[in-house]
Parts: C-alpha cells; structure tokens; sequence
C-alpha cells in the first residue's frame, strides 16, 4: 500500500478522531477549503454518468495540482484498466476507489499500481463476509456502500446491524447516505466488534447544495460533533 499523508496509527475507537472521506468534489476551491479543515481524503468520480464527474469541470492538470495533506482519491466503476491507471497518471491520484463489480483479479491488477478501496454496495439482507472473502488479498481498504442501481451516490443508508457484530480485518470506509444527523450514530457504531476496522466515514450527498458542490460549514459543523462526545442519555452499544 502506499504512504499516505496525514495518517496516525491506530482505529477510530483507540485515537477517538474520525477521518473524513468526502466525496464528488468538483472545484479546486473547495478541495483547498477541506484540507484546511483538516479533511483527510478528498473523492474525485471519474464515472461518466454520475452527476459528479469531475471532468466536467476540473480537466486533470487542476487535480494534479493540488497540493497539502489531503489524499486524492479517484472514483471508478468497471473502468477500463489502462484508464484508470492513465487518469491516476494525468491527476497524480493517490488511491482509487472502485464501485462498480470489479473482480479479485482486475483489483489486483490495479493494486499493484496503487492503494485499492474495494466498494461493496450492501442490501440489507446480505452476508457481508461472503461477499468479501475473495477480496482480501486484492484490495487494500474495503467501502461499504448501500446497493441501488446507480452504483452509488444514491443518499441511502444501508442496515449498519449487518456489519456490527463482523470481524472485518481490514481497514473500511463507511459510506451510504452518511448525514448530518448521523453523527451519534456513528459515535455508537464504534462500540462494535467491526468498529476496530472503521478506518474512515465517507460523506457525499447529503453534504451537498447541488451534486458536486458540497456545504463547507455543514461538514465542517459534522466534523466538530463527532469529536464531542456522546449526549448523556445516549447509552453506548455493544455487539
Ligand atoms: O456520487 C456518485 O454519483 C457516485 C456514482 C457512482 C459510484 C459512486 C458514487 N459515489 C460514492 O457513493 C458513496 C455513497 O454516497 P452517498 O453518501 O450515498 O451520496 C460514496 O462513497 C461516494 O464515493
């Protein structure tokens, strides 16, 4: 895997501070104002149907340019290899996500290049260790998505009680329809068994005025309450 800025040692649980993914981002500026902020991973989608393909406003020399201790991550689905290898070239990407149905094999391929998420789009009934286990030794960090037809970027959550009780063993990010209003949830989730793996929380569209411009003091105002602690009242869970 390759190094990538800004990272201590260490689970969410054991250092209580959330690194934040945020997703779609399509102008300069506001990838500059969430490294400010301290965001960790900045989400380029390169997926030409998504409302937030970022090559409709930002051409790669601009991606490639931007600087500080955000890590660039490139969004794929079913991308042709050679173009997602070319796209990390042309915008000096750091790790590349890929959501569509991507094989072991094709994963491994691209991770011998780069760090590899490998996203799974859950359904609320899924055996979440079946649909990982051939997956370990080709990705680096796993994403879990909810499952809808558009891939991703749908806003909706998936059943988090499926993944509570997993031993995952592999650094994840938790995504689907992350929302403001999540922010005790998340804090809960970290009692679990798959907490210990919880490597990031991805935020996209619920962080959003329009697909691709996100709401800077929303995320910043999320950010700062999943560093407060629980509301007495809020009893911690356990698997
Ligand atoms: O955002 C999109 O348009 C998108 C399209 C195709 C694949 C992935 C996409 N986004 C990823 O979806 C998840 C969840 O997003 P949301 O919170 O439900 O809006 C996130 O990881 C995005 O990177």
């Amino acid at each position: 895997m390759t190094e990538l800025n800004n990272q201590a040692a260490g689970s969410i649980k054991q250092r209580n501070h959330f690194r934040i993914k945020v997703c779609g981002l399509t102008n300069t500026k506001q990838v500059s104002q969430l490294n400010e902020l301290g965001v960790e991973f900045a989400g380029f989608n390169f997926y030409r149907p998504s409302p937030r393909y970022v090559y409709k406003s930002m051409p790669s020399a601009a991606i490639k340019k931007i600087r500080g201790k955000i890590n660039k991550v490139g969004i794929f689905v079913d991308e042709d290899v050679d173009e997602v290898l070319r796209t990390v070239d042309d915008c000096g990407l750091y790790l590349v996500q890929l959501h569509g149905n991507e094989s072991p094999r094709y994963c491994e391929k691209i991770s011998n290049y780069i760090t590899v998420i490998k996203a799974f789009r859950l359904s609320n009934d899924d055996n979440v260790e079946w649909k990982i286990k051939d997956y370990y030794e080709a990705a680096d960090m796993f994403l879990f998505d909810t499952e809808t037809p558009s891939f991703g970027g749908s806003g909706k959550k998936f059943n988090w009680q499926i993944l509570k009780g997993l031993n995952i063993q592999k650094p994840f990010f938790l995504a689907g329809g992350i929302s403001p209003d999540d922010a005790d949830e998340i804090k809960k989730f970290t009692a679990h068994t798959a907490a210990k793996d919880l490597f990031a929380i991805d935020i996209n569209s619920k962080f959003e005025l329009m697909p691709g411009v996100k709401d800077i003091e929303l995320i910043k105002a999320f950010k700062k309450r999943l560093e407060e602690p629980l509301p007495p009242g809020l009893p911690e869970e356990n698997t």
